[in-house]
């Protein structure tokens, strides 16, 4: 049975839950999908980097994280290493999940590229790569023979980016409309809920869903590079970060929340594309107060939902976990398991 060996970049919420599926749900994964997870390095920005190419010990490294522990201790080193350790370890796949950069998505597209040109698949749930370097980085993977997959990317393990390419084919989408960012749609239901702005962020950072700063939730930066990723991806776009109009819910005060529930509407940040007469395709995010009938009204909590406009179905509706640690964890396990199909497909068609 195959195995494949697994480096973690980045051992936050993400990759540590993801180690932990592996840790307790390994055996189950073997039987049922037929293959086999060993995490063969781990680096971090406050761990440094441990490569043990028989198997890094999981009860030791997931109970790493106290003030000033490091791999260090445990036949590691303090230092990350990325680039070595990337390019140099044993892997087979590269989970990338250290923070998103929204400007040039730094270090991470660095990352990626290291991993794809020394012949490592790579999947991650960091939207800077894909969003800002997502042609030419699956150009790179295409080249070298392995795969980069980053279904967490948006909606985290809810699948929309796999699922729309494989099922909308022979459709047209002129497109897409949603909630794509779990902070701000939480942040918003807890102000209506009467609770201060900045304690609702505090819970949503509690719960696992906001970005290192979550001004990238809350100023619209992460939908704004969602719907570059879903616009490039699904409707062909060629579009960059800056044909993306940005808005975020910063501006949104309570008076505002009250005056449009008595009014019969909800506050959303809404990402959207739609395709111009021309081709071109318009896209931006912004705060919306939206009529309590509308499809995208009654989407709460960190739940995300996008609705697909398709010539022969009319609008499609995809909804599910939006952010968290584990839905997040599960997306980079569902682009394994892409991976495997893959590989398994070529090899029943050698
Ligand atoms: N948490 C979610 O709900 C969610 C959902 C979808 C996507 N994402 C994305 O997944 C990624 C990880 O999210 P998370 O919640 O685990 O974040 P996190 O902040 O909990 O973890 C990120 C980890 O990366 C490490 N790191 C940062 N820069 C590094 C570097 N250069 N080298 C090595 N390690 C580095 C940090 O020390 C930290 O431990 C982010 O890009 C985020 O945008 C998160
Ligand atoms: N911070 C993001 C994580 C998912 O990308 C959110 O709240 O939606």
């Amino acid at each position: 049975m195959t195995t494949y060996d697994i480096a973690l970049i980045g051992f936050g919420g993400v990759n540590r839950t993801l180690a932990e599926l592996i840790a307790t749900r390994g055996e189950r994964l073997r039987s049922e999908l037929g293959f086999g997870l060993r995490i063969v390095a781990i680096t971090d920005l406050r761990l440094g980097s441990l490569v043990q190419p028989e198997g890094v010990d999981l009860s030791v490294a997931l109970k790493l994280g106290g003030e000033n522990e490091t791999f260090a201790a445990h036949g590691g080193s303090a230092d990350t290493n990325n680039e070595s350790v990337i390019r140099n370890c044993t892997a087979d796949i590269i989970c990338e999940a250290t923070f998103t950069n929204p400007d040039d998505g730094e270090p991470a597209v660095s990352h990626v590229r290291w991993a794809l040109e020394s012949g490592k698949s790579v999947c991650t749930t960091n939207k800077g790569p894909v969003a800002l370097r997502g042609a030419e980085l699956s150009a790179l993977a295409e080249q070298n023979g392995v795969h980069f997959e980053f279904e967490g990317a948006v909606m985290s393990g809810t699948p929309v980016i796999r699922l729309a390419k494989k099922m909308f084919a022979g459709l047209k989408l002129n497109g897409f409309e949603g909630i794509l960012n779990g902070t701000s749609n939480y942040v918003l239901g807890r102000m209506e809920a009467g609770l201060d702005f900045h304690a609702a962020i505090r819970e949503a950072q509690e719960l696992g869903y906001a970005e290192a700063n979550p001004a990238a939730d809350i100023e619209g930066y992460d939908v704004q590079l969602k719907v570059l990723i879903l616009a490039n991806e699904l409707l062909d776009a060629g579009i960059e970060l800056k044909d993306v109009h940005r808005q975020g819910i910063s501006t949104v005060t309570p008076e505002d929340i009250r005056k449009a529930a008595r009014e019969g509407r909800r506050w959303k940040l809404i990402g959207a594309a739609g395709r111009n007469p021309d081709g071109s395709v318009t896209a931006g995010v912004s705060p919306v107060a939206l009529p309590l009938d509308h499809g995208l009204a009654g989407v709460s909590g960190a739940t995300n939902a996008v609705s697909f406009e398709t010539d022969l179905l009319g609008a499609v509706t995809i909804s599910g976990p939006g952010a968290g640690r584990v839905e997040t964890a599960y997306a980079l396990l569902s682009d394994i398991i892409a991976m495997h199909a893959a590989r398994t497909e070529v090899s029943a068609n050698a």
